[in-house]
């Protein structure tokens, strides 16, 4: 098992101060389980001698506090173990979304959401019974198991040495049994969760295109298939810990009759007495009981280890070379003398500047990490002034947005990239993005109005600013007609053309208020025809208060830029 995958289980264990009280919890509920029986066994067999009632209060006042002791000690263990075992969830969750946040947004960009989503919540959740169903019900089991042996041992040591022999060979009997059964569905579960889920939210997200190819019940196929062997790895699993739990029933039936077969010579022999008999009759199936969260636990180990391994995958170690790092500055935030003076439109020069995408996530991983892929963008220089407008145009696939996401700081950059001078890697990536704002080539809108699409580029703005920017950006009869910043735009913008989309993500960088704009290829989702005019309307709402990087492989109407600049295509020996 891998060494990441081995610390997410100590991780997932609560700390002793925690376990301690929770294992003595079950200890006390387990002794609590053997002394009710064997109290239960020594009243009756006691009661059938008609003793006068005295003689038996002890063992009434037994039954009852041992019954009741049960049922408050098996409560107060199950409350503080499910106590303890969320509190480390939360933080083995917290843990796994701050290793993925340096890694968002590029470095993700190869993960399946719905495997993602099924790591962060389902493998996760998973993780409790390292405590609940593994570490403190054998420990408590174990403690329990050695305190009713030597107390059967101490009465009758025959009897004890018999229901020790059945112990054994029953548990383990049932540990083989599972595992034969159960063992390959047991780690399958997990990972079988996570591709049903990632078909699920791709086939939900791609139903437009899958409906439009005919391709729609092929995807349903997938998922019911995946489905089906989900059922199978769970049937399979419920089976064998059923047969067990069973097969541990039998084992509490053979210890008894093999303590009972122990014991008999006593009574005859006149060493015990009745009640006592009883009492080793029937405690045996009190220990049986006990014993039985050992199979389970050792089932539950697979389960567990397989999600473990998912969630130290979940995001690679280190965070790939081609990501920028962090500010290492105290408190994350980049100290003031070198972020650029603020809002002010900044000179930006990059000198020989080139960038990687990371590597598809299995492709090539060295060290935990995601090695490198080839050169996305080839060695560029490029001069912005403030309020200038440069078109940057090239063939498709040389690297154009490679360029935009290395001028928000996504990606990390080979040469140089100077803001007002001030080296870009020398700064915390925020702080940059804080100067540099992107509208992306596929703008994201929320299911949600409007105003909740704008808002949070600055979440002091009055209705009044909203409405005003969509004005600017050639929207305000359209929001108008729609029932102003109350109307809804649709999953991922499903209710506004291609056009208008750009428009909002214009809208909200315009609100935000970024002195450098990047726009990439805005007019890729209109015709043609109204490409130039929308070009225009863009280029004027972003106003010359603010240099703009305008990304187009179709170029941009004369006069709309100041200056053009080509990315040319990543040579092939520079391939590896
Ligand atoms: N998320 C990604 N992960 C890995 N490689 C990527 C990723 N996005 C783009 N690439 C690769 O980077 C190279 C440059 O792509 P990029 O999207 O920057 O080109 P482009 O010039 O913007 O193309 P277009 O004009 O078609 O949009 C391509 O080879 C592409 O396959």
């Amino acid at each position: 098992m891998p060494d990441r995958a081995r610390s997410v289980l100590r991780q997932a264990l609560p700390p002793v101060r925690r376990l301690l009280p929770l294992v003595l919890l079950g200890v006390l509920a387990g002794l609590s389980s053997v002394a009710l029986l064997a109290s239960s066994a020594w009243l009756i067999a006691r009661a059938a001698e008609q003793p006068p009632i005295l003689f038996l209060s002890l063992g009434v006042v037994g039954v009852r506090a041992f019954a009741i002791g049960r049922a408050v000690f098996r409560y107060l263990e199950r409350l503080a173990g499910h106590d303890a075992a969320f509190r480390q969830l939360a933080e083995i969750r917290v843990g796994v979304f701050e290793r993925m946040l340096p890694l968002a947004p590029d470095g993700l960009a190869s993960s399946r959401r719905g495997d993602l989503l099924s790591r962060f919540v389902g493998d996760v959740d998973e993780l409790q019974n390292v405590s609940l169903r593994i570490v403190q019900p054998v420990a408590s089991a174990t403690v329990v198991l050695a305190a009713a042996l030597v107390g059967l041992a101490w009465l009758a040591p025959g009897a004890a040495v018999a229901v020790g022999a059945v112990l054994v060979l029953g548990v383990g009997g049932a540990v083989i049994a599972q595992a034969v059964l159960a063992a390959r569905a047991d780690e399958r579960l997990a990972p079988l969760r996570g591709e049903l889920q990632a078909a699920i939210v791709e086939h939900v997200q791609a139903l437009d295109v899958l409906v439009a190819f005919d391709a729609a019940d092929a995807g349903r196929e997938r998922i019911r298939s995946l489905g089906r062997r989900l059922e199978r790895a769970t049937r399979a699993r419920a089976s064998a810990v059923g047969l067990a739990a069973a097969a541990m029933s039998a084992v509490g039936a053979f210890a008894a009759a093999a303590s009972l077969g122990a014991a008999q010579p006593l009574l005859e022999g006149g060493r015990i007495d009745g009640p006592t008999f009883a009492v080793l009759c029937l405690v045996p199936l009190a220990i049986a009981e006990v014993a039985a969260a050992v199979p389970v636990a050792v089932g539950s180990l697979r389960v567990v280890r397989a999600s473990a391994r998912r969630v130290a995958d979940a995001v690679p170690e280190a965070v790939p070379a081609e990501i920028p790092a962090r500010s290492t500055v105290a408190g994350g935030e980049a100290s003031d003398d070198r972020t650029p003076a603020a809002r002010a439109v900044p000179v930006i020069r990059l000198r020989g500047a080139s960038a990687r995408w990371p590597a598809i996530a299995g492709d090539d991983v060295t060290d935990g990490a995601v090695a490198s892929a080839r050169p996305s963008l080839a060695p560029l220089d490029l001069d912005l002034e403030p309020g200038e407008r440069l078109l940057v145009t090239g063939p498709s696939g040389a690297g154009k947005t490679t360029l935009a996401h290395v001028l928000v700081r996504f990606l990390e950059y080979g040469g140089s990239y100077r803001l007002d001078g001030v080296e870009a890697r020398d700064l915390d990536p925020r702080a940059v993005r804080r100067t540099v704002g992107l509208v992306e080539q596929r703008p994201w809108l929320f299911d949600e109005d409007l105003r909740q699409n704008l808002v949070f580029a600055r979440d002091t703005a009055t209705d009044a600013e909203l409405l005003d920017v969509l004005d600017r950006v050639g929207l305000g009869e359209w929001a108008a007609e729609r029932g102003g910043l109350d109307a809804r735009v649709g999953e991922r913008g499903a209710l506004v053309s291609g056009g208008q989309a750009q428009r909002i993500a214009l809208a909200r960088a315009m609100l935000a208020d970024f002195p450098v704009l990047v726009l990439d290829e805005p007019t890729a989702s209109v015709d043609p025809a109204q490409a130039d005019a929308l070009l225009r309307d863009l280029l004027g709402a972003a106003g010359r208060n603010r240099s703009v990087v305008l990304i187009s492989h179709t170029g941009a109407p004369a006069g709309a830029v100041d200056r053009a600049v080509r990315v040319s295509e990543v040579p092939d020996d520079d391939v590896r």
